[in-house]
């Protein structure tokens, strides 16, 4: 465990999720070029990346039982294949059905990957460093996004389409290739489900994974931390910044790019509190979401059109929920037995990924109600005008709202079994704040 060669396992698994990030995220890089390809509509095209992450999102119940049957590095290597022969397809695609059938193989494929190597760290990684290695790998692994807006626009605009999609195909190849080379399910890689196993066990396991209250905790922080960043970096905030805001499109990926640089600067710090303060990694999901409520609450009542430095520090803040969402895994990792990790980790994943597309859709029908009913005038901006923009991203406060109940509910779940099960009592934040205070004599 912790030892060099736990390092070089890592280092391969995390290469292994950012180019299943590389992959996700170079449709929509090439989003212009498909339109035209393939003669396509806006809704088509939005079809073709929502069928991608619906298939993503569906399978990541099954892909985790799965886990705990047969273990990550199997699952790694299959989840690179899939999505290299999905790519392969986009690549040759004479028509729209096939890029279709493609991207959904891409979506399944990537499935298999960040579950799986999230399960890998805790074969070769223990006490303190986990968390901030958990921080690592999901931050880093972001760094595929830019793969695809930098290498992978530069050859589909040199080369061409194909070109292009094979490059991102090749790419899966060596991450399978030096997954069957490298990463091994612990040093023995003796993986063993820690009991027998029919899918009526399994089923059963999962079962009781989702009844957890640690898991049900996860699932919320997950469901909370994660969608108001996604929702703007997968969909909402190009057209927010170019339409309505009147950014030109470099400055808007510029600061689509700092939304991932802030997650890596903020994810080791997330990393160091959680393995300092283990018993407030609830506290520091919620200090998350207020700093994420508070950016938009400034930013949506500026009275004119916000400045630039405050869509800046807006970005920075919303790129704190990638980081953020990892400590929803810890929920998974440490309120579950081994048996049902994957399980686990699987649900928790999967509300970040629903809450992405309730506010992705809830901002789109806003948008089209404020346009349709003329709520207010939009000028040249029109559908997509700042004022606009500003009555639509209202919602995102109810997905947050619903998250928060549900965050605080689990918790309180969480808090009165650790006190049944282990005598650990956790108080509020401010009573043990108000203790130390007192103690320090103020
Ligand atoms: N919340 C993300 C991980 C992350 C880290 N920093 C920014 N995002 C997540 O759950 N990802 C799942 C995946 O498959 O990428």
């Amino acid at each position: 465990m912790n030892s060099a060669r736990s390092w070089l396992v890592w280092s391969v698994a995390v290469f292994a999720y950012l180019v299943a990030v590389l992959q996700r995220s170079s449709l929509g890089v090439a989003a212009v070029d498909a339109s035209a390809k393939f003669d396509i509509s806006a809704s088509q095209l939005s079809t073709l990346a929502v069928l991608q992450l619906v298939v993503y999102a569906a399978l990541q119940v099954p892909v985790g039982v799965l886990l705990d049957r047969v273990g990550p590095r199997a699952l790694i290597i299959f989840g690179a294949a899939l999505m290299g022969l999905g790519q392969v397809a986009v690549a040759l695609a004479p028509e729209f059905s096939v890029a279709i059938a493609g991207r959904m193989l891409v979506g399944a494929g990537d499935a298999f990957t960040f579950i799986s190597v999230l399960r890998l760290l805790s074969l070769w990684f223990e006490g303190r460093v986990l968390p901030q290695v958990s921080q690592w790998t999901g931050n880093i692994g972001q760094l595929g996004q830019i793969l695809s807006a930098v290498p992978f626009v530069w050859i589909l605009h040199g080369y061409g389409w194909m070109s292009a999609f094979l490059s991102a195909a090749a790419m899966a190849v060596l991450a399978l290739v030096l997954t069957a080379l490298v990463v091994r399910n612990g040093r023995d890689d003796s993986w063993r489900p820690e009991q027998k196993q029919n899918w009526k066990t399994a089923m059963q396991q999962l079962r009781d994974a989702l009844r957890r209250p640690g898991t049900q905790l996860g699932f919320w922080s997950h469901f909370t931390t994660q969608s108001p960043g996604s929702m703007f970096a997968l969909l909402w905030g190009f057209p927010l910044m170019v339409n309505g805001l009147g950014y030109d499109t470099s400055t808007a990926s510029s600061l689509l790019t700092l939304f991932i640089v802030s997650a890596i600067v903020i994810g080791p710090i997330l990393g160091i509190l959680t393995a300092r303060f283990p018993l407030r990694r609830s506290n520091l999901v919620l200090t998350v979401i207020a700093l994420t409520a508070l950016a938009w609450a400034v930013v949506l009542l500026w009275p004119t059109q916000p400045p630039f430095w405050l869509i800046v520090v807006l970005i920075v803040v919303l790129g704190v929920g990638g980081p953020g969402s990892l400590i929803s895994f810890e929920f998974a990792r440490e309120f579950n037995p081994m048996r049902s990790h994957g399980s686990a980790t699987g649900f928790v994943n999967v509300g970040g990924f629903v809450a992405t597309f309730v506010m992705m859709f809830l901002v789109g029908v806003s948008l089209d109600l404020i346009d349709r009913h003329g709520v207010i005038d939009g000028g040249e901006g029109g559908l997509y005008s700042w004022g606009a923009f500003r009555l639509a991203f209202l919602v995102q406060y109810l997905v947050l709202a619903v998250g928060v109940v549900g965050i605080v509910r689990a918790r309180r779940r969480t808090r009165r079994q650790m006190h049944t099960d282990e005598g650990i009592e956790v108080a509020p934040l401010w009573v043990v704040v108000s203790r130390v205070l007192k103690r320090r004599g103020h």
